[in-house]
């Protein structure tokens, strides 16, 4: 069966310095995927050259057996190639419902229409009420946002990105800044997530990664140096050393 989504040699430098090298990756429908690495090893831009953040300097990224390495952002998000971000980028003044209702409605072409009038939209009301459910945001879906706990910021972000319809979704750091005991509500979201969805996450939170992951890729100085079971990782000696030079270097500098 052919993979719903590859990239093939992806490569990015930043003037002489190389992000990604030459990364190939596919992922099947329903895909559990963790993306680790040591800081600074590429794994956000990597995923800004997915999205079409960033353009490649060489490689190609295709979904559903299209190359769709020419095509921007927002284009690629139509076709079903969704992320969030490592910092909740969110309107404080808004309600959960009203994000997730203007997502919907701007993914149907409609948004421009219903500024001022959020409640009314029974015919979508039904679909946020879902997406706000799988993220377990229904208690808080009337409250500002600027009023909710930070872990729930990042579940709104996960809920917005799902209100796209995604084939593949792209996740840099959902637990990030959240407090330990909400974790578990983080995870739990992520489990909820639709069987169906190809879903790439990024992690610095092990007990996450394992948890979620069925497999995982592990990315250093911008080439993938390990690709596998989570089971297998930690006994790999070439993971090992990347982590351990990196903690090393972090020591040598501090
Ligand atoms: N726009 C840019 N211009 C120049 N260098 C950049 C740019 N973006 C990233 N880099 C560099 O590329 C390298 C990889 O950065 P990236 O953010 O992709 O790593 P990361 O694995 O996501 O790190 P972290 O885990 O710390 O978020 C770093 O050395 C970073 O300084």
């Amino acid at each position: 069966m052919s993979p719903l989504f590859r990239v093939e040699g992806l490569t990015k430098s930043f003037g002489g310095l190389a992000v990604s090298r030459n990364i190939s990756l596919a992922m099947s429908e329903g895909e559990r995927l963790a993306l680790i690495g040591p800081n600074g090893a590429g794994k956000t831009t990597f995923v800004n050259l997915v999205t079409g953040q960033l353009r490649p300097s060489a490689g190609r990224v295709v979904l559903n057996g299209e190359d769709v390495t020419g095509l921007g952002a927002v284009q690629r998000v139509r076709k079903g190639l969704v992320r969030t971000f490592q910092v909740t980028r969110l309107f404080s003044d808004m309600t959960p419902e009203e994000h997730v209702t203007l997502t919907v409605l701007q993914r149907q072409g409609r948004a421009s229409r219903i500024l001022g009038r959020f409640h009314g939209h029974s015919e979508v009301s039904d679909e946020v009420g879902a997406i706000l459910r799988t993220l377990g945001l229904l208690e808080v879906a009337r409250r500002k946002v600027g009023e909710i706990a930070y872990g729930q910021r990042r579940l709104l972000e996960i809920a917005i990105a799902l209100a796209l319809r995604p084939k593949v979704l792209l996740l840099d750091e959902p637990a990030a800044g959240v407090p330990a005991a909400d974790t578990p509500r983080i995870e739990q979201a992520l489990e909820s997530l639709p069987p169906s969805l190809a879903v790439l996450m990024i992690e610095h939170d092990m007990d996450l990664v394992f948890r979620f992951a069925r497999r995982v890729v592990v990315l250093a100085s911008g080439e993938i140096i390990f690709e596998g079971l989570p089971s297998e990782v930690a006994a790999d000696a070439k993971v090992r050393e990347a982590y351990l030079g990196n903690y090393a270097h972090a020591r040598s500098v501090a």
